[in-house]
């Protein structure tokens, strides 16, 4: 019995129905006729679960026995989205179930609006890593992805009187039916103490002796691969105290003090840090950063490796994907269990440390770059400090071989930094554990070797490489619009959601008047679904026939949201004030979504000041019809499902050299929208790829941002110059947005007037050069249809599948098990 197959339930509506009823009553313990919506949601959850256990379990004793070389994706985040579409998609059960719902009476759209998506991530990093799972899933290769189940995601958003006001994200309040506890694979994970040596026969040994413990719990979620009968894990983990309660103390009467372990242990699981540029060095941040990493080693290490695995083959059986720098401590303590707990010699475990891992850099900014003060990495991992320090000795003893005693070069790319405080740099320790360190589009990827690790890109040549971004078309293009996919359907045949390139076969249709025609239609009907849904979420009215110009993605200056503002403020002050008749203007509905970091004060002010312009601008009689602006509150995975598809201009207008790719920007030209954009992260490869007559580009190149910055950026020259410029910022800072209080937005406009660090000022005269093309373009809707539809067909590149063949090929080499 024991090696009997698992049966899935038989693929019918009958068999469907059942195995529902089974659910509700058996597990949800209640009868159709008196079960919640709730109930039947996560019945309806637990059904399409209990399809999809057999090739789980089927997978993974596959991959075990195997043994063959896999991936395990270490990333803090994963945004992914709501599960119920997605894995009805896979498991291509969609129509079954729509239909065993309708004979039980229920409405299954109705059920799947009651998911809560799981918000375990920021943005870019932790959505991309979502797609990247999916892909892997998808074409069969042998992976984990490893992180934290937070108990709290990303904040949920809320605007109060314009301004963003935060609530904690109690996704887990309704129960959680896609993940499965396993508490008896519990991990141990240690920290603070002390080491000590000892002698174990003729060798000198360490010991780590930890103040303190918890428990690592793990929580298993299915990746069901799309159409292929596969299911992959993702594997997060939550922490809970050793000896969770304390019934003496408690029988003390101290019951706070008898459940202190508890709570301080399931603090390191407890939330999210919604950061995502600004590290903040706070020390519960290393923490969660350590308690992932080290139950995810000694988890492959302790489950994924047959009897007698011998070591020093580690890098032939996986490879350790460090999601930009978060979970770099993987690295130093990968050798703590090799050396200290397994015995190896140093020399062969740094031979197997330096094969098992790669590093993939998401950033640009420098202050983005993690660092953990000498001080605090010390005191709660000073194992972990040794091993760094040995490290960074061998690691410079060879610099000083290559480069002799150049002490600014040594100094310059040593691991620890010495100024203002004695730290420890994680992207040089990644980049010199790591076995390739890759940028995530080909400008970033220049700038990595050219700008931000220039000493580490020559040390080490062949290191440094580029896998441009990529998303996952099953959610963005086939789950998110459904109208579109089934036109791609009729024209390219099926199949393109597991090969993209074949997206390439529309574009004979860009010429077809009728796919033309069928094309627009879908994208109307997308607005209209969209209508629909910011009425009834958000009570916001999108404009009729309006060019829908959308920017959705994290509020931070360097993505340029005021850019935006600005041109709608032109725009505004142009009809306001007579000069331009709103007849000339093209009708356009300006959405926004975006949140921001809660300590991030200008991106606050930023938000504060799009609420207060869209509120002039959506009460003002002389632009109705023209002009609006929404900003539906809490941008999420759904929303963007919703918004994307409904865009025809997408903004993607972050000064060049900043933005490490962007994804947003691959979504939209999926979904049929042209971009408006700088030439700045993967920008620069849409623009290739779809033509430049089929996009809209303006600014500064990253070396024309250069060249201005080392000569001195005076942004009021600019100001002073262009007077649509001058016009829109006096505006703003007359008060006209904030009921005549000129203090309201004050800091926000002689920011840009005096500071301006990411050149909105300079960028505005060729954005508004830009816009105005767009406005030309818009007013030829054949034309414009023909130009989107070579988006779409120019865009299969873009499918994170690809992004994991070159993973597969350049850095993992871990081939599919089909
Ligand atoms: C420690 C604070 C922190 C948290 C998150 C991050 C992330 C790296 C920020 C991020 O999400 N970066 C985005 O990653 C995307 C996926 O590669 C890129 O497409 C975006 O350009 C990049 O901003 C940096 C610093």
């Amino acid at each position: 019995l024991a090696l009997a197959p698992v049966i899935p339930p038989a693929s019918t509506v009958d068999g469907f129905v059942q195995e529902f009823l089974n659910n509700l009553n058996f597990r949800q313990g209640v009868a159709l006729s008196s079960s919640s919506q709730n109930d039947r949601y996560l019945a309806l959850a637990q059904t399409v679960r209990d399809y999809l256990m057999a090739r789980w379990l089927e997978d993974q004793r596959a991959q075990f026995e195997r043994q063959s070389k896999g991936v395990c994706y270490l990333s803090a985040e994963y945004l992914l989205g709501r599960q119920l579409d997605n894995n009805l998609l896979a498991s291509d059960l969609g129509g079954i179930a729509a239909e065993a719902m309708s004979v039980c009476g229920i409405d299954l759209d109705e059920l799947r609006g009651l998911e809560v998506e799981p918000g375990l991530g920021n943005g870019g990093l932790g959505r991309l890593a979502a797609c990247f799972v999916d892909s892997l899933a998808t074409m069969s290769v042998p992976s984990i992805g490893y992180g934290i189940r937070y108990e709290y995601g990303i904040f949920r958003q809320t605007f109060v009187d314009g301004q963003q006001a935060e609530q904690p994200d109690q996704w887990l309040a309704l129960g959680s039916p896609w993940e499965f506890p396993h508490p008896e694979a519990a991990q141990i994970v240690s920290f603070g103490g002390h080491t000590e040596r000892y002698q174990d026969g003729d060798v000198e040994r360490t010991r780590w002796i930890p103040a303190w413990n918890v428990q690592a719990v793990p929580y298993n979620y299915m990746v069901p691969g799309y159409h292929n009968g596969r299911v992959n894990t993702l594997r997060l983990w939550s922490a809970v105290a050793t000896h969770a309660f304390d019934l003496r103390i408690f029988n003390s009467g101290d019951y706070a003090e008898a459940v202190r372990a508890q709570t301080f242990a399931s603090n390191i699981s407890k939330v999210l840090y919604p950061e995502d540029s600004t590290p903040q060095g706070k020390e519960l941040r290393l923490q969660q950063q350590y308690f992932f990493v080290a139950a995810s080693v000694s988890d492959f290490l302790d489950h994924h490796l047959a009897d007698g695995f011998d070591l020093t083959k580690l890098p032939d059986r996986v490879i350790f994907q460090l999601n930009d720098t978060h979970p770099v401590i993987a690295v130093p303590e990968l050798m703590r269990v090799l050396v200290d707990v397994r015995g190896l010699e140093w020399d062969a475990a740094w031979e197997i440390t330096r094969g098992c891992f790669a590093y993939t850099c998401h950033t640009l900014l420098p202050e983005a770059l993690e660092e953990w003060s000498v001080d605090l990495l010390g005191r709660l991992l000073p194992r972990h400090l040794e091993i760094i320090y040995r490290i960074n000795e061998e690691f410079l003893a060879e610099v000083r071989e290559t480069y002799g005693d150049d002490e600014l070069r040594i100094r310059n790319m040593s691991i620890i930094a010495e100024h203002p405080e004695r730290a420890i740099r994680m992207a040089y320790l990644a980049t010199v554990a790591g076995a390739k360190v890759n940028g995530v589009a080909e400008l970033h990827s220049q700038l990595l070797r050219d700008k931000v690790l220039p000493d580490f890109a020559a040390f080490f040549p062949g290191k440094f490489t580029n896998v441009t971004n990529g998303v996952t078309p099953r959610r963005f293009l086939r789950l998110a619009n459904p109208g579109l996919s089934s036109l791609i359907t009729e024209a390219v045949g099926p199949g393109w959601e597991t090969d993209l390139d074949r997206l390439q076969g529309l574009e004979a249709y860009a010429d077809d008047a009728g796919f033309r025609t069928a094309f627009a239609e879908v994208k109307a009907q997308n607005k209209v679904r969209l209508r629909h849904e910011l009425l009834a979420r958000d009570g916001l009215v999108v404009g009729e026939d309006h060019l829908m110009d959308v920017m959705v993605k994290r509020l931070h200056e360097y993505k340029r949201q005021m850019l935006k503002v600005l041109h709608i403020v032109s725009l505004y002050e142009g009809i306001a004030s007579g000069r331009v008749a709103a007849a000339e203007v093209t009708p356009r509905t300006f959405i926004f979504g975006a949140k921001a970091a809660p300590g991030y004060a200008m991106a606050k002010r930023i938000i504060h000041l799009i609420n207060a312009v869209g509120s002039v601008i959506n009460d003002d009689p002389r632009v109705e019809g023209r002009l609006k602006v929404l900003f539906p509150p809490n941008y999420n995975v759904t929303l963007a499902e919703r918004v994307i598809p409904a865009a025809d201009l997408s903004e993607q207008i972050s000064l060049a050299g900043k933005e490490a790719s962007g994804t947003g920007n691959m979504k939209f030209a999926l979904n049929g929208a042209l971009t408006i954009g700088t030439d700045d992260g993967a920008n620069v490869e849409i623009r290739r790829l779809v033509g430049d007559e089929n996009f809209f580009l303006f600014g500064m190149t990253e070396p024309e941002v250069e060249a201005l910055w080392s000569t001195g950026y005076r942004p009021g020259e600019f100001y002073q110059a262009d007077e649509d410029l001058r016009r829109a910022l006096d505006l703003i800072a007359s008060g006209a947005f904030s009921g005549g209080d000129r203090s309201t937005f004050e800091p926000v406009v002689s920011n840009l007037l005096y500071d301006d660090r990411f050149m909105v000022l300079a960028d505005f005269a060729e954005y508004i050069r830009a816009q105005r093309e767009v406005d030309a373009a818009y007013a030829d809707q054949d034309a414009w249809n023909r130009a989107a539809i070579l988006n779409v067909a120019r865009c299969g590149f873009f499918s994170s599948d690809r992004s994991m063949r070159d993973y597969i090929n350049g850095i993992w080499h871990t081939p599919p098990a089909l």
